[in-house]
């Protein structure tokens, strides 16, 4: 069965068939993880984002209920250069074409994802559309033409209600703006009292949770389209600990009046270098973004440049000292990736402890 990917630069690919069957349109970025595709598929950042996999065979140790980073796919389909239909590895509990149908996901395999990847780089991400069907390529042409990208994609993937993990440690409110599960592993494994809440919780909401920490999820889009959260975060900045990650990082610089933007073809993968400018060192870290913060805009925002890409300079980290705030553009709870900074859950902690010594009233 064939299946073609058509891009909205009329570049047209023609391959194999797997996955659900259909006709599906997003935005096509790509991944450089060798492996982690079954993250990549339930991390809920990639909501309305069709992701080709650089790395050329996926599928061979299968899909199981441990990998998931939430409970069911985002992405709107899968591009990747060979699929194994048959999974060798001793958790395997479905093969990946069996997954893709459950979740309804449309994937294509057989073609040249170099080619595919070189023409992201060059021309930045771009919309797409995979159809297993005959639309004629005009008509497929002009359907892709016509489609707009989303810009709620929060509204689908946050918690419709707030609900906790509970524990005997501090107490921490997660805005969960699509919250990988491997974030809130991290905090559980700290023993943390974890209070989920759907992203457009007030700030009277939040504290009503009597935090002794806020942790800022990943999630989906630009995060400029944000502005009740990012007006929400300035309330709470300086009143209670703050770490988010990715969209959260994102979101808290916008807060203090830095700005952000997109950039061509994002970070996507498992591999990418991070300095520490504190301490020199460099880290391996995991990465899902396709906006930045902009280096230039932290001036007179009182943010502390801590981290920045060792690939292309840009802005991986800030700290706000005085306020007890930090974030980072990167994935510590490295799923899928590296663990090196696993270590920043570990300060959120201490920061937390600190926080409370010094007797700032929370409320
Ligand atoms: N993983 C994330 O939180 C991604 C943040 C944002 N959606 C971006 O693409 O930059």
């Amino acid at each position: 069965m064939t299946a073609r990917l058509l891009l909205e630069d009329g570049t047209l690919f023609e391959g194999l068939h797997f996955g659900a069957s259909g006709e599906s349109f997003g935005e096509v970025v790509f991944n450089t993880g060798m492996t982690g595709y079954q993250e990549v598929l339930t991390d809920p950042s990639y909501y309305g984002q069709m992701v080709t996999m650089t790395y050329p065979l996926i599928g061979n140790y299968g899909c199981t209920i441990d990998d998931l980073e939430s409970t069911r796919s985002h992405v709107r389909g899968l591009i990747v250069r060979e699929y194994e239909p048959v999974p060798s590895h001793f958790k395997s509990e479905s093969s990946i074409h069996d997954f893709l149908v459950r979740e309804g996901v449309v994937a294509i395999a057989g073609i040249d994802t170099r080619q595919l990847t070189r023409i992201l780089r060059v021309h930045g991400t771009m919309r797409g559309v995979i159809t297993s069907l005959d639309t004629p390529l005009e008509e497929l042409k002009r359907k892709l033409l016509d489609y707009t990208l989303p810009t709620d994609q929060i509204a689908h993937v946050t918690t419709k209600a707030a609900y906790r993990l509970p524990g005997e440690g501090l107490r921490v409110v997660l805005l969960d703006f699509g919250v990988k599960m491997g974030v809130l592993r991290s905090l559980r494994a700290r023993g943390c009292d974890v209070v989920v809440m759907p992203a457009y919780s007030t700030a009277q909401e939040i504290m009503a949770w009597g935090p002794r920490g806020v942790m800022m999820s990943n999630g989906p889009g630009d995060p400029a389209d944000l502005p009740e959260i990012v007006d929400t975060l300035r309330e709470l900045i300086g009143r209670v600990p703050i770490f988010g990650i990715c969209m959260g990082h994102q979101l808290l610089c916008l807060a203090r009046g830095a700005q952000t933007e997109k950039l061509r073809f994002g970070h996507r993968g498992v591999n990418h270098p991070v300095k520490d400018l504190r301490t020199g060192r460099v880290y391996m870290t995991s990465q899902n973004h396709g906006y930045v913060v902009k280096e230039s805009s932290l001036q007179d925002t009182g943010l502390l440049l801590t981290h920045i890409n060792q690939n292309d300079g840009t802005v991986e980290g800030v700290w706000l000292k005085q306020e007890s705030a930090f974030s980072v553009q990167y994935h510590p709870e490295a799923r899928p990736g590296p663990d090196d900074s696993d270590a920043l859950f570990d300060e959120f902690i201490q920061l937390m402890e600190q926080f409370s010594r010094g007797g700032v009233a929370h409320v």
